[in-house]
């Protein structure tokens, strides 16, 4: 089946006439007032509604990231939901810079049970909805603007009569036209401005007009349009706090919430890792670490998302995408073979408190709590840099660059051959195996240096090799421990490259060497040592080296032959 035409089924979003907008030209320079409604929207959307121990593992957490207001259900939903509320009220759970909002339908026994849920509490916002777009007029409710008006006006009426009566709780209002995005703006206008009519908001007191895309159906400039007009035409604007909610339908939610705040919103309504109705709500993680990566502090901390994750998808009992921005398991994973040369390049010139400057990686995986062992990963994409980055992290083995291209064959050929990734332990496994482990045939067992003035050689060397099961003891003369080495095996051996490190510190410490050879006239190959006597590192990497071309060149020829 072919995709049909869509245009007699679908028709493109209207733009908005907006004359001047100025919400191009603006940047974000501080972090709007979150609100969390993981517990409302977030929880409304489960598969399995949550528990009240996880509804209060999870309120606890959002406290503890640093949420001020919390929208802890709809009480009137359910009796789970009501005794939350209570019990959050009841164990003084909530702290005194924390508000809890509970949301209701405008239907009088619904509001009254939601104010009810509340009595008691230090400080509550009663978050009231209605519909307001044609088609839910049409559909849902078969009624007219002025119905629809009524609907939100006498609700409104009624909260604030009831919360009259508990005097001893700070109450505040919140408003939604619920899909506002898709409602005529003048009518949006309307319907706000005669809700605040009624509750009648202060600039001490303000009242919150939250404007949700409920279903996203435009661009985000629209939306921000959308926020730039209602924030320029409502009445009392300096007493109220424009709220977004967006969702998530067309994937644009983090854009849209970041358009309308440049746009005039005060305040977003989200959830955490994007929960929520269908495709979700906006994701406060992302909006909020995308502020932290443009020099602006969000006021929430995210600074061991592994816990919040996890937290998270326990209670929702949804996975996080691996590829989610910021928290899934591979966005801080390089298997690229050039992403993982950059950045570890970006790595080593990164100085502590500068500017970030690691190519490829939007921010520093620690500011999340999380490590760089996980950064860079090896599959048969990679190249050089990722194996060679891994074996330093995790094995302290620093790799001179022409040893890195050709150990990086040996990995790839492995990774070719499996189709699969190869961790860090395995590639060290590789490593040891195709370099220190080669004691065949010639292997190390004991050297002592000689002195010998009567020589013109300043150093002499006494040297005990196993070969091909026999013990063998040879002597040489040279400039160095090194050249006598080799003289002393009696090979035509021309050293090309030699380097050392050492790895650790103290009585453990020990010293790594890698020679690169040519044996008689065969290719330059390398070879690396491992000891705690440097001497004895650079003599086992030599015999690496040797016993590397013997294997090859025995190879070769049984493969001629
Ligand atoms: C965009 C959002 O996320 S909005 C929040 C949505 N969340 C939820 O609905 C979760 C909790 N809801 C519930 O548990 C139930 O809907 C309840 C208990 C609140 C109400 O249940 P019911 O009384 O069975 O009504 P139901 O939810 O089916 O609503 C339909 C009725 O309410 C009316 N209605 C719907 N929304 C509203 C509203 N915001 N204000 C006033 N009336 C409304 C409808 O017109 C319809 O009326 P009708 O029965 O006369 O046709
Ligand atoms: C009730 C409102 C805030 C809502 O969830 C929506 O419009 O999506
Ligand atoms: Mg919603």
């Amino acid at each position: 089946m072919m995709l049909q035409n869509p245009s007699s089924k679908y028709r493109a979003f209207p733009p908005v006439h907006l004359t001047g907008r100025q919400w191009p030209d603006r940047a974000i320079t501080h972090p709007p007032i979150w609100m969390s409604t993981d517990l409302r929207d977030g929880n409304q959307a489960l598969i399995e509604p949550m528990s009240h121990d996880k509804k209060l593992r999870f309120f606890e957490m959002l406290i503890q990231i640093g949420l001020k207001e919390i929208e802890v259900g709809f009480p009137s939903a359910s009796q789970t939901d009501f005794d939350f509320v209570r019990k959050l009220i009841d164990e003084d759970r909530i702290p005194e810079d924390v508000t809890i909002i509970v949301l209701t339908q405008s239907r009088e026994e619904l509001i009254r049970r939601t104010v009810d849920s509340c009595v008691g509490a230090r400080r509550a916002i009663v978050h009231l909805y209605n519909s307001v777009a044609p088609v839910f007029r049409k559909v849902v409710f078969g009624m007219t603007r002025e119905q629809i008006t009524d609907i939100a006006v006498s609700g409104t009426k009624l909260v604030k009569q009831l919360v009259k009566q508990h005097p001893q709780t700070e109450w505040a209002f919140e408003y939604t036209p619920e899909s506002f995005s898709t409602t005529e703006l003048d009518f949006s206008r309307h319907i706000c401005d005669a809700v605040s009519e009624v509750w009648q908001p202060t600039p001490h007191n303000k009242m919150i007009v939250n404007l949700p895309s409920t279903v996203e159906c435009s661009t985000p400039n629209v939306y921000a349009d959308q926020i730039e007009w209602m924030s320029r035409k409502l009445a009392r604007r300096d007493s109220l706090i424009i709220s977004v909610h967006p969702h998530n339908d067309r994937g644009t939610a983090v854009a849209s919430a970041e358009l309308a705040i440049m746009a005039g919103a005060d305040r977003v309504e989200g959830c955490l890792f994007g929960n929520g109705e269908r495709t979700g709500n906006v994701d406060l993680v992302t909006l909020a670490m995308n502020l932290y990566t443009q020099g602006v502090h969000p006021g929430l901390d995210f600074s061991d998302i592994d816990a919040v994750r996890q937290v998270v998808e326990e209670c929702n009992q949804l996975p996080v995408h691996p590829r989610h921005p910021y928290a899934g398991d591979l966005v801080f994973t390089a298997f690229s073979g050039s992403h993982q040369d950059a950045i570890k390049k970006g790595f080593a010139q990164q100085k502590p408190n500068a500017l970030w400057e690691v190519p490829y990686l939007p921010i520093d995986p620690a500011d999340l709590g999380r490590s760089y062992d996980a950064v860079i990963r090896v599959n048969s994409q990679s190249g050089k840099g990722g194996m060679a980055y891994l074996l330093e992290q995790e094995f302290g083995l620093s790799l001179p660059r022409r040893l890195q291209i050709e150990f990086s064959r040996a990995v790839q050929a492995v990774a070719d051959a499996s189709g699969r990734e190869i961790a860090a332990k395995e590639i060290h496994a590789i490593f040891c195996s195709e370099y220190f482990d080669q004691t065949s045939p010639y292997a190390y067992s004991a050297h002592k240096m000689v002195e010998d003035s009567s020589s013109d050689e300043p150093v002499q060397i006494d040297i005990t090799l196993a070969h091909r099961q026999a013990s063998l003891s040879l002597q040489g003369g040279g400039n160095g421990p090194i050249d006598a080495f080799v003289n002393a095996l009696g090979l035509d051996i021309k050293l090309m490259d030699y380097h050392e490190h050492a790895i650790g510190s103290g009585a453990n410490a020990k010293a790594a060497c890698y020679v690169e050879l040519r044996l008689a006239n065969g290719p330059t190959m390398f070879g690396a040592g491992i000891d705690s006597n440097i001497v004895t590192a650079s003599f086992k990497a030599v015999l690496s080296a040797v016993n590397r071309q013997l294997v090859r060149a025995e190879q070769e020829v049984a493969v001629a032959g």
